[in-house]
């Protein structure tokens, strides 16, 4: 039988697994290399804000999203902190889209600059949306499973706040706030986020599944990364070899 060539892994050797796809986290890109090497411009940080900001306001809506298609209550009353994270809450918190718009005027970037979206690259929006729809469509479990690149995301944050104040000195440190909430929301997130999915794929081609879904929101991070190196190191933004509209009698 089938099942028999193929036993599931252990719950360890299937955490493991998991974990090990770190080595395709968008930690190693080259535009996050650079950034941490200290040798963005203002500009490519600027850029790189602006981007990420696309990425900020729809994790909410991605959470959202997987909330409606789950009918499991427990679930929902676990998932829903998610949102507030980053939308704040009713009173108190400000959340982490207003900790974003804050690093985002550390950076020189006004508030405007970043809801209007002017600056998000057409491939960053795929990439991010791609994410959003996976969720919308696809089984709660799978959309949870999803979310598991935040395993690897408190060593990025930490590694911002330890080299940004040593290398961009420009910025003011207090816009870094995001990055230090992050560092136990985003434990504590995928904590949960990998609790569920080591109970809910059991079977081996399950198990199979849900690394294929991991490497699938890897590729969404690193697809982003590839947008913005081409447009703000490579200096090959959309459309930078074609003669402006109007530019030709044609
Ligand atoms: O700065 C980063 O590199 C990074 C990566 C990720 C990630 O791995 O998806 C998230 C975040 N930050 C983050 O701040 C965040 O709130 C977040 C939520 C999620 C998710 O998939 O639900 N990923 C991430």
């Amino acid at each position: 039988m089938a099942e028999d060539r193929n036993p599931p892994w252990s719950r360890e050797e299937f955490e493991e697994r998991l974990r090990s796809k770190q080595v395709y986290y968008h930690i190693h890109h080259p535009f996050h290399q650079r950034m941490h090497r200290g040798e963005l411009t203002p500009e490519q940080i600027r850029g790189w804000v602006a981007n990420r900001f696309y990425y900020q306001v729809s994790i909410p809506i991605k959470d959202a999203a997987i909330m409606a298609n789950c009918p499991d209550r427990e679930v929902r009353r676990s998932w829903i902190q998610r949102i507030e994270d980053h939308d704040g809450q009713m009173e108190g918190e400000e959340g982490g889209i207003e900790a974003w718009l804050r690093l985002g005027e550390a950076c020189g970037l006004d508030r405007e600059d970043l809801w209007s979206q002017q600056y998000v690259l057409p491939g960053v929006r795929f990439a991010v949306d791609a994410y959003v729809n996976f969720a919308r469509s696809a089984h709660w479990r799978d959309a949870v499973c999803s979310s598991l690149t935040e395993l690897f995301a408190p060593s990025i944050h930490q590694a911002r706040l330890d080299d940004w104040p040593k290398y961009y000195g420009w910025i003011d440190s207090a816009g870094l706030d995001y990055f230090r909430n992050r560092l136990t929301q985003a434990r504590r997130d995928v904590a949960y986020g990998l609790e569920v999915t080591l109970s809910s794929f059991q079977s081996r081609e399950e198990q199979e599944r849900a690394l294929e879904i991991l490497q699938f929101k890897l590729d969404v991070l690193w697809t982003m990364m590839d947008c913005m190196h081409l447009a703000y190191v490579m200096d090959m933004p959309p459309y930078a070899a074609t003669e402006p509209e109007g530019s030709t009698d044609g």
